[in-house]
């Protein structure tokens, strides 16, 4: 019975066994709660007692070889199945790219994490595509069954290369609305005090939940990518406990920011690739967050250079080999704490 072996197998090997076209169904735990199947790889927990005060989305593995937050997922899961989380918030758990994640790569065809906010339309059909097709569509119908509730979505990954920060987060773009204390807070007690505040619109799946449904929302970076089997999840516990609060606790006045402990950068380029022979001055295994000074000559393309100006800046996700048109690198300017300062008093940081 499927749901003998979804519980017995874990969500991560349930969802291997059949990594598309999973036939969806539901049951319920003995608390009570409503565990629903909608896709392969994407389950929705009810909880039966509607006190709730938020709704929920974690996913991980929209790359797909990003394993410690999908192994960090499936072991949550297992969790709320044996009774030992409790939920007392509607919850929506998603490992994004399986097909990718069972040939170990970043993607199949495309990057998914390109294609949210409706771009999966400009592209030709393949599997990314109709999978962010179907992640929207599970995603909108989630938010909306709980429009009356804040939403939030952690969307998991881990990074190509080490990293200065370990563990760091993208705040999407903003529109113009401040960035929230409360939300850095959020984050800081699930142990990332690195912050990269974006400067643009983008159509990552974090942004999508943010400019759609005002969700607090981040792309969460969990340290550096490494095989299934290989990550060391107790790096994790802070995470594992701030969830549980996050899933169960009506009220989460308890985490306060920490200004002191913040490192904090606004993102001031996005550098895309515009021809094939766009190239890096320096190594790619270079940590992200390594600084670069004005002058720095720091990428070629055809006859143009791509130069540091109002540095030092540092780099971070720099990737030479993305397809033509996508981001090749961001370059980040770390705020003082005179800077931080000065965003509270022109409430760019309430
Ligand atoms: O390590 C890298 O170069 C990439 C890690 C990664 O997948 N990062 C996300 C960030 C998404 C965002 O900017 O919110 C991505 O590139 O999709
Ligand atoms: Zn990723």
């Amino acid at each position: 019975m499927a749901k003998t072996a979804l519980i017995q197998q874990g969500l991560l090997a349930f969802t291997l066994n059949s990594p598309q076209n999973a036939k969806p169904f539901d049951f319920e735990l003995a608390n009570n709660t409503k565990v629903m199947l909608l896709a392969s790889g994407v389950l929705q927990f009810e909880p039966k007692e509607s006190t709730s005060s938020r709704a929920i989305v974690l996913s991980a593995g929209i790359h797909g070889n990003e394993t410690a937050p999908i192994e960090f997922l499936d072991r949550l899961v297992s969790d709320i199945f044996a009774l030992e989380i409790t939920l007392d918030q509607p919850l929506l758990v998603i490992l994004g790219n399986p097909p990718a994640m069972m040939e170990a790569k970043r993607e199949l065809s495309v990057n998914l994490n390109r294609l949210f906010i409706g771009k999966h339309k400009n592209y030709e059909r393949c599997y990314e595509v109709e999978r962010a097709n179907q992640l929207e569509t599970l995603l909108d119908n989630f938010y909306q069954s709980y429009q009356h509730l804040p939403a939030y979505h952690l969307d998991l990954h881990t990074a190509i290369r080490g990293s200065k920060h370990e563990k760091f987060a993208v705040y999407p773009f903003t529109q113009g609305k401040p960035w929230k204390k409360s939300s850095l807070a959020l984050l800081q007690s699930c142990g990332v005090d690195c912050v990269l505040f974006s400067n643009e619109p983008a159509s990552t799946f974090s942004y999508h939940s943010s400019a759609k449904y005002n969700a607090v929302a981040f792309t969460v970076e969990l340290g550096k990518v490494h095989a299934f089997g290989q990550n060391d999840l107790s790096k994790l516990d802070q995470l594992v406990s701030t969830l549980q609060q996050l899933l169960s606790a009506s009220k989460l006045n308890s985490l306060e920011f920490e200004a002191n402990k913040a490192i904090l950068f606004e993102v001031s380029d996005v550098v895309n690739k515009h021809q094939e022979d766009f190239c890096f001055s320096f190594n790619q295994s270079q940590a992200n967050f390594t600084e670069y000074q004005t002058g720095y000559e720091l990428a070629k393309e055809g006859s143009e250079r791509v130069v540091i100006s109002n540095g030092p800046k540092a780099i971070v996700f720099p990737n030479d080999k993305v397809a033509i048109g996508q981001r090749a690198v961001l370059l980040v300017k770390r705020m003082t704490q005179s800077d931080i300062v000065q965003a509270e008093k022109k409430h760019r940081l309430i």
